[in-house]
Parts: structure tokens; C-alpha cells; sequence
């Protein structure tokens, strides 16, 4: 790693790895390790952290066990420690026995983010190498019943809480996280929590969880990412009752009360991190989440996760498909249930992308879309009663009350689950669908696994192991009928740590349409023979990093070609100056 970083830079090392045992023996950390930003790499800021017993405490440089004889001297270590010195490969084994003896998933959370604010490195170490097993506990569906219980399991706060009470004085706020050097933000205001709704403070847990993936998956350092949550208050009744909520016990603060605290609190960012850091907006409510994407688009280096991550991931999931469902994008017809964020947002970027291999007008590619809301089928007959967002998708047809009706009446080939609500497609839909369709592409990416439109028993049954599906929380492979099917996750972890990365490395200051298509072109290439014999239209996490950097890369050279990226010279191989660019978990050893 350290090679390809010298050979990126012209052989001038400009990276200085091993950390520098400073006087009275704490450590002294080389900021600017994976990929430091310019301004690091000309005055890498450094910090030293205490040594002996505050050493030990301190998540970001604790090895626990794995401390050598030598640094148990010279760092004041000694009878602090019990006498084994171990390695990281046993202290990783001796986790993973105890998280699997776990039964509640909930407990195996908990031990994880027990682990993650002890030793962070060994956290990651974990998340890495037994992705597959972990992202359902450390992210979709865990981290959505952590949320629920969030004030009855909380114990060490983790990330920044902005609420109403430090209106006037967010950014005193944001100087008060140790970290200066932020590269990814997370923030969320807790209103619409995966599909959970309302959970107000303890939406919290969404930040921490993909914050956790975009060091995993996508090598972004973590002292880089800083997660957080704008309190306005919450509507959910039960957590305003209930004594353990950790948040502001009133109701959602609305209209200018709340656009002033936002825009304090965007401009704080850019005041305290410069231009250059990403806003990833998650789990926000329809009605905020449209707004603030467009507001800030062209001033902040912001990213709606739920509308453009999840579109991306998507729009990969289909153009996977098609080699298995046969035809071209534009040859096929797409029903969706549900008309919010991820709904409109995956219908217009399927609808630009089948425009630009077709070059037939958007107006014209959207007509290929329908979407159905909690009032039915969505027809131009609606549209003066309908949400600005919902507009384009308002074609000329009678009105049709339900999906099965629009199932019936539109004849789509894909139907495509996005409404936050759980078994809504039913045996006699997804049936009709099969009837319709040789091979239909069912896709319920509501989350958690609660909120799934279907589980993916219901797709490959009720279709005669005959559905393309994929789902936005997890589910187990299932036989049927002899054959085993494996179901995709068409959930946006395969594309934000990668985007996100790609901005990053690039230098990117705002975010484009057409990077979220070479994105999702990126992670469909992914997709290789052997998944689609299984009927997988996403490639296994286990490949993640490798994804990742693909999609970095992607990301990366469109910046350059739009010129919003400031990183100068451009990396000649930006694929491997990605790679060259990712945290490794590995301990380091201190001087
Ligand atoms: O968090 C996830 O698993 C995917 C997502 O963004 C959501 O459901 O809101
Ligand atoms: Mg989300």
C-alpha cells in the first residue's frame, strides 16, 4: 500500500505510517494515513493521545491484549496489562465466538458498538473480514430496533446531537467534536427512520451504522466521518412518554424554526470544514428531504442517500437483470408501489438512463414509469392534489385505486416495492405478476426486514422459483423445489461508501446526476456469471472493497470530466489510487 502511494506521488513519500512515540511516551499520530487531503499532506496535523492507563481507554489507539512487551514499556503499560500478549488474528477469533454465542441480535449489536468505542481498529478489523455475517447486525435490520430501543441501550454518546436548545451556537458545537479533519458528515433529523417512521433523537443510530460502512466498505478513515443528528423534536407520541428518550420531549418544530436551524447548521460545516466535506442527508421525511437536496445542491457537497443512493443501487439491480429477464431498459415497464424518496428518486434515474441510451426525451422515457401511493395509481387526473415530487410520474390514464388494479391495468414486467409499508405485495399481486411475465422482476426494498413488501419465500413461491428478486433489508438463500435462490440486497450500502469515497479522493464539490449512473454502471459490471446462475442480481459483500474502488474510481474520473474536482494532478489510475486511499484496521505498531 504504502508503494503504490509513493509510486501515485512521483516516489516523494508522503505518507508517514508509523506513529512517533512522543515525550512522556504517548502516541503521536501521524494525521494524513489513507489518503490525507491536500492541506494535510502540506501541515499533517498531529495529536498525541496519553499514554499508560488513558491509553487503554482511548478507542482509537487501544490494542488491549495485542500491545507488544516493548510498547508496554515505553508507553506505561505495565501491570495495566494482564501477561498474554496475543495478536490481532486471536482477539478477532475470541469476538467472533462470543457475538455468535449471542442469540438476540440485539445483543450481538450491542457488543459491537461496545467493541467499536473500545478498539476501534479491532472493530473494523471484525466488520471487514465477516461483512456478510456483520451488516445485519451493526446496520439494516439491527440498527433499526437499536433506534426503537436507543434510549434503554444507550450508555456512551456517540457522534454530535445538534437540537433547538443550541440554535445560535452550532458551530461552537461542531468545534467541540475532537476531530478536525472531516471528510463525510451523516446527518439525519430522525423523522423517517428506514420504514419505521418517526424516531426523533434516536435516529442516531443511522449516522453511527453507515458511518461504520463508509470506513468498512468504502476505506474512509473513521477520525474522517462524523455522524449527526439534528434534534427538532419528534411527533411519535410513544418515545415522547417514554422516560428513557434522550431527546427533546416536544414536538417537531416546523416550517422557518426548522429551516433556520438547518441552514445554521449547513453553513456551520462549511465554515468549520470547507468546501470539500460531504453532507449525506439520511432519513429525512419526504417533505424535507426533496427541499434540502435542492436548496444545497448547488452551494454544499451534498448527497441524498434515500433518494440518489438508493436510485443508484437500483438502476445497477435492473441493469443486471436485463441478463436475465432479456430486452433492453427502455423494452421494459416499471411499477412502483410507493411515490416518496427512493420511489421517485430510482424512477427518474431509470428514466435518465433509458433516455440517454435511447435519446428519446425524458418527458417520453418517464411514461414507461408508473408509480401507485397510498390513493392509488398515479394519473394526471391527481396532479393538482399531488406533491411537487410526484408530479412528473402523472400520466394519462383512468383512475386505478390499488396495486393490484395497476398490476392489472399497466402490465409492467418489474414491479418494485418502495413505500415503507410490510406485505403489500400479495400472493394474488406477485401471482399476477407471474402471469404476466415470464421471469417477473420483483423488488421490495422497504426496510427493515418488517417493512419488506415480501420476503423472499413469498417471491420465489408464490412465482414458482420464476422471480428476479431482490430486497432492500437481507434475507437467507431458499430452496425451492431443489434449486437454491439467493436473493440480492438492492440496499444503497453497495453505492454510498463508494460514491462517497470517489468524491472524497477527487476532491469533488458538488454532486451530479451522471455520477450517480456511473456509479450504479460501475457495481452492475460487478455482477459476474456465477451470481446470476443463483439468481443474484448484486454481487456478495464479501467483494465490497474491491466494488468500492470501482465505483470510487468511476465517481472520481466523472468529477474530473465536469470539473468539480480540486485534487490536482488527477491520479493516472484512479482505481488503485482509490484502493491506495483505504483505511486498513490493522494495528500499528508505536514506537
Ligand atoms: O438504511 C438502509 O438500510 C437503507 C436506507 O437508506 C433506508 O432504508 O432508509
Ligand atoms: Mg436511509
Amino acid at each position: 500500500m504504502e508503494s503504490t502511494m509513493k509510486e501515485m506521488r512521483g516516489g516523494e513519500s508522503v505518507l508517514d505510517l508509523s506513529p512517533r512515540a512522543t515525550v512522556g511516551g504517548g502516541v503521536e499520530d501521524v494525521y494524513g494515513e489513507d489518503c490525507a487531503t491536500e492541506d494535510q499532506l502540506v501541515t499533517p496535523w498531529t495529536y498525541s493521545v496519553a499514554s499508560g492507563y488513558s491509553l487503554l481507554r482511548d478507542p482509537h489507539h487501544n490494542k488491549g491484549l495485542a500491545f507488544t512487551e516493548t510498547e508496554r514499556d515505553s508507553h506505561y503499560l505495565r501491570g495495566l496489562l494482564p501477561p498474554a500478549v496475543v495478536t490481532q488474528q486471536l482477539q478477532e477469533k475470541k469476538m467472533m465466538d462470543n457475538i455468535r454465542k449471542y442469540q438476540v441480535p440485539l445483543q450481538k449489536y450491542m457488543a459491537m458498538m461496545e467493541l467499536q468505542e473500545r478498539n476501534e481498529r479491532l472493530f473494523y478489523k471484525l466488520l471487514i473480514d465477516n461483512v456478510e455475517e456483520l451488516l445485519p447486525v451493526v446496520y439494516t435490520p439491527t440498527v433499526g430496533e437499536a433506534c426503537q430501543k436507543y434510549g434503554s441501550i444507550f450508555r456512551r454518546p456517540q457522534g454530535l446531537y445538534i437540537s433547538l436548545k443550541e440554535k445560535g451556537k452550532v458551530l461552537d458545537v461542531l468545534k467541540n467534536w475532537p476531530e478536525r479533519s472531516i471528510q463525510v458528515i451523516v446527518v439525519t433529523d430522525g423523522e423517517r427512520i428506514l420504514g419505521l417512521g418517526d424516531l426523533g433523537c434516536q435516529g442516531m443510530g443511522i449516522p453511527v451504522g453507515k458511518l461504520s460502512l463508509y470506513t468498512a466498505l468504502g476505506g474512509v478513515r473513521p477520525s474522517a466521518c462524523l455522524p449527526v443528528t439534528i434534534d427538532v423534536g419528534t411527533n411519535n407520541e410513544e418515545l415522547l412518554k417514554d422516560e428513557f428518550y434522550i431527546g427533546l420531549r416536544q414536538r417537531r418544530a416546523t416550517g422557518q424554526e426548522y429551516a433556520d436551524l438547518l441552514h445554521e447548521f449547513m453553513s456551520a460545516v462549511k465554515q468549520n470544514y470547507g468546501e470539500k466535506v460531504l453532507i449525506q442527508f439520511e432519513d429525512f421525511a419526504n417533505h424535507n428531504a426533496f427541499t434540502l437536496l435542492a436548496k444545497y445542491g448547488t452551494t454544499h457537497l451534498v448527497f441524498n442517500d434515500d433518494i440518489q443512493g438508493t436510485a443508484s443501487v437500483v438502476l445497477a439491480g435492473v441493469v443486471a437483470a436485463l441478463k436475465l429477464i432479456g430486452g433492453t431498459l427502455a423494452d421494459h415497464k416499471f411499477l412502483f408501489l410507493g411515490a416518496g424518496e427512493a420511489g421517485t428518486g430510482i424512477a427518474e434515474l431509470i428514466a435518465l438512463e433509458m433516455s440517454k441510451q435511447t435519446k428519446i426525451p425524458l418527458e417520453e422515457t418517464r411514461k414507461k414509469i408508473w408509480l401507485v401511493d397510498s390513493k392509488g395509481l398515479i394519473v394526471n387526473s391527481r396532479k393538482d392534489s399531488l406533491q411537487h415530487f410526484k408530479k412528473p410520474w402523472a400520466h394519462d390514464h383512468e383512475p386505478v385505486k390499488d396495486l393490484l388494479g395497476a398490476v392489472k391495468a399497466i402490465k409492467p414486467t418489474a414491479l418494485i416495492g418502495s413505500s415503507g409499508v410490510g406485505r403489500t405485495f400479495t400472493k394474488e399481486i406477485i401471482e399476477t405478476m407471474t402471469s404476466l411475465n415470464e421471469k417477473p422482476l420483483i423488488m421490495a426494498l422497504s426496510n427493515p426486514t418488517s417493512q419488506s413488501e415480501c420476503t423472499a419465500e413469498e417471491a420465489y413461491t408464490w412465482s414458482q422459483g420464476r422471480a428476479i428478486f431482490a430486497s432492500g433489508s437481507p434475507f437467507d438463500p431458499f430452496e425451492y423445489k431443489g434449486k437454491v435462490f439467493v436473493p440480492g440486497q438492492a440496499n444503497n450500502a453497495y453505492i454510498f461508501p463508494g460514491f462517497g469515497l470517489g468524491l472524497v479522493i477527487s476532491g469533488a464539490i458538488r454532486v451530479h446526476d451522471d455520477m450517480l449512473l456511473v456509479a450504479s454502471e460501475a457495481l452492475a459490471k460487478q455482477v459476474s456469471e456465477e451470481n446470476y446462475v443463483k439468481g443474484l442480481i448484486y454481487p456478495p459483500f464479501t467483494n465490497i472493497r474491491k466494488i468500492s474502488a470501482n465505483i470510487a474510481a468511476n465517481v472520481a474520473a466523472k468529477a474530473y470530466e465536469l470539473g468539480v474536482a480540486t485534487r490536482l494532478p488527477r491520479p493516472a489510475n484512479l482505481v488503485k489510487y482509490a484502493e491506495s486511499c483505504m483505511y486498513s484496521p490493522v494495528y500499528r505498531s508505536y514506537r
